[in-house]
């Protein structure tokens, strides 16, 4: 199994955005983690094609897109357009989730399912065969630097199990209150993909990178 880390930018230094992505890349994070927030599907509101487009220019790393917001069909082929590799939409914001899957994989992207704390794991069995990806956060979305809701360690397990029982190529990304302290325990309970915002962002990108990469590349 590749373990992956997605620093979420949400935390980043936005007037040095360019110098942050250069340093969490060089540490070898394999992803960036793009939080984009309508003011509909979650109170906040954050960032969306123009600032993608900019930053897709500046670095190799794939582009993880986690689009909080209501119907995310409407969007699909923006971001595409704007540089997304990966996008992952809400279960709960989406009238017809198969039609969203489709249309993100018409556009010749991998496609994420993501769900809120209080949606049953359950909910995703049916769309496994379908997706490279499920999303199981850890924090009620909207805002970063949130404290990690300990139940998602039971919810990321039990979904671990149901992909290795229908042999699933299917990737566990978990996102919010991650740091070096608590990471194990998310890889532990199955988890592949791991997002963090304020724990690489707050600080020194490269130390906090390297500290997070030291872990995952002993669990490979
Ligand atoms: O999607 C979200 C929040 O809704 C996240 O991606 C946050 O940006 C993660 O931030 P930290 O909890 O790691 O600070
Ligand atoms: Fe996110």
């Amino acid at each position: 199994m590749r373990y992956v880390l997605s620093p979420s930018i949400l935390a980043a230094d936005f007037t040095n955005l360019g110098e942050q992505i250069r340093l969490v890349e060089e540490q070898g994070a394999e992803y960036l983690h793009f939080d984009v927030m309508d003011g509909m599907f979650v109170p906040s509101i954050s960032f969306g094609m123009p600032v993608l487009q900019s930053i897709k220019k500046a670095t190799s790393q794939l582009m993880d897109v986690h689009l909080m917001v209501e119907e995310p069909i409407r969007y699909v082929k923006d971001f595409q357009n704007a540089g997304a590799d990966n996008i992952t939409v809400h279960l709960e914001a989406c009238k017809d989730l198969r039609e969203t899957i489709r249309e993100v994989h018409s556009c010749g992207l991998r496609c994420g399912v993501s769900i809120c704390p209080d949606t049953p794991v359950d909910a995703v069995r049916e769309y496994l065969d379908d997706i490279e990806m499920v999303l199981i956060m850890s924090v009620y979305p909207g805002f970063g630097g949130q404290k990690f809701i300990p139940e998602a360690l039971k919810r990321i397990q039990e979904l671990r199990e149901m992909i290795e029982k229908i042999e699933a190529p299917v990737d566990i990304e978990v996102d919010g209150g991650i740091y070096p302290s608590n990471v194990r325990e998310v890889l532990d309970a199955g988890a592949n993909v791991i997002v963090a915002g304020s724990a690489v962002f707050k600080g020194n990108p490269a130390e906090n990178t390297k500290k997070f990469m030291e872990i995952l590349k002993s669990y490979e």
